[in-house]
């Protein structure tokens, strides 16, 4: 069983490390890192890692596409990706300056004629195979392409995992993903609500089942997660260690669940893999390694709470 990736917003992300911001001041770096991000492209990565197998997919241009390209064939992780002409695949800031800031680009104009094109290699799935959707729509992108990808997945009769937010989360939920992972900020946007308490968590978890979802996993940074299914709420705790860099925590987390999974574990396996995962990238300067991934899985406890 393949698990692909789709990445339709990829980017370089540039870690930048700064003693003290001063704003509208020089500030020289301590350190920087180049890294290929986007949301698809993180979860493949970790994949090849536990590894389980992966191919990623979705949209490169100019040259910091190659530099994505080159990386993931460095990794050995197969990669097939439409390139794209309007532009450049973005590049992401992620400061650190004691906190973290992001500044995500918007990234480069997909053509209609491109955007057919990823459709179309979806023809490669076979039945069993496991599709993970993830990251932001570009807004040259029609509303609706999600919906032509999963629909696509539908007719090869693979599953499909997708991470994304608002809108484009909310048409996809009525083809039942196999999981979906909001983090607390995101479920509480969805819903256009303030979520204060475990509970309404768990409540608007519940609505993401009731709307197709067949799992749901809610990230909650430094105070875990939560497995929702059908009949039953997980949570787990993370493990201790000391926060280095947690761009990409979520994606490790998708990983840890699905590559998991597709090793032939089962749910609670995968949920504390999951957990582990996205810890130890939490902990990590880079994506994580395979041995934090697997020290941290027997320090995650997780307890049935509903
Ligand atoms: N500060 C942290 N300390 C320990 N684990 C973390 C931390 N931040 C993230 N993680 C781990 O990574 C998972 C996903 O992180 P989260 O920040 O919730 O997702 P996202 O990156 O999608 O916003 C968490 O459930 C947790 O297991
Ligand atoms: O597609 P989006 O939503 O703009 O997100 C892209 C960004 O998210 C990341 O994939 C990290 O995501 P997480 O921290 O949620 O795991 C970065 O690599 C990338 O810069």
């Amino acid at each position: 069983m393949m698990i692909y990736t789709l990445t339709l917003n990829p980017s370089i992300d540039y870690i930048v490390e700064v003693d003290r911001l001063q704003l509208g001041g020089l500030n020289r770096m301590n350190r920087d890192l180049k890294l290929p991000g986007g949301k698809g492209i993180n979860v493949s990565r970790i994949l090849k890692r536990l590894g389980a197998d992966t191919t990623a997919m979705g949209f490169l241009g100019g040259f910091t596409g190659d530099f994505i390209e080159e990386a993931l064939h460095n990794e050995g992780i197969p990669a097939d990706f439409v390139r794209i002409r309007g532009g450049e695949t973005r590049i992401n800031i992620k400061l650190k300056h004691g906190g973290e800031t992001e500044i995500n680009g918007t990234g480069p104009v997909i053509a209609p004629g491109e955007a057919d094109a990823l459709v179309e290699k979806l023809s490669v799935l076979k039945e069993g195979d496991l599709v993970i959707l993830a990251g932001s729509l570009p807004s040259s992108l029609p509303a609706d392409y999600y919906e032509q990808l999963i629909q696509m997945c539908q007719k090869q009769g693979a599953k499909f995992v997708i991470d994304t937010t608002g809108e484009p989360l909310r048409r996809a939920l009525p083809y039942h993903p196999l999981l979906v992972k909001p983090n607390h900020h995101e479920l509480a946007e969805l819903f256009g609500v303030v979520i204060e308490t475990r509970e309404q968590l768990i409540a608007y978890g519940r609505k993401l089942l009731e709307e197709g979802a067949q799992h749901v996993l809610i990230s909650m940074a430094a105070e875990g997660a939560l497995l929702i299914g059908d009949n039953e709420v997980f949570h787990a705790n993370v493990p201790p260690g000391k926060v280095r860099n947690s761009v990409g925590a979520g994606d490790s987390m998708i990983a840890g669940f699905t590559g998991t999974l597709a090793l032939g574990g089962d749910f609670m396996e995968a949920f504390r893999a999951g957990v582990a995962s996205g810890s130890a990238t939490a902990f990590s300067d880079d994506l994580a390694e395979r041995s934090l991934i697997e020290e941290l899985r027997a320090k995650v406890s997780i307890e049935k709470i509903g």
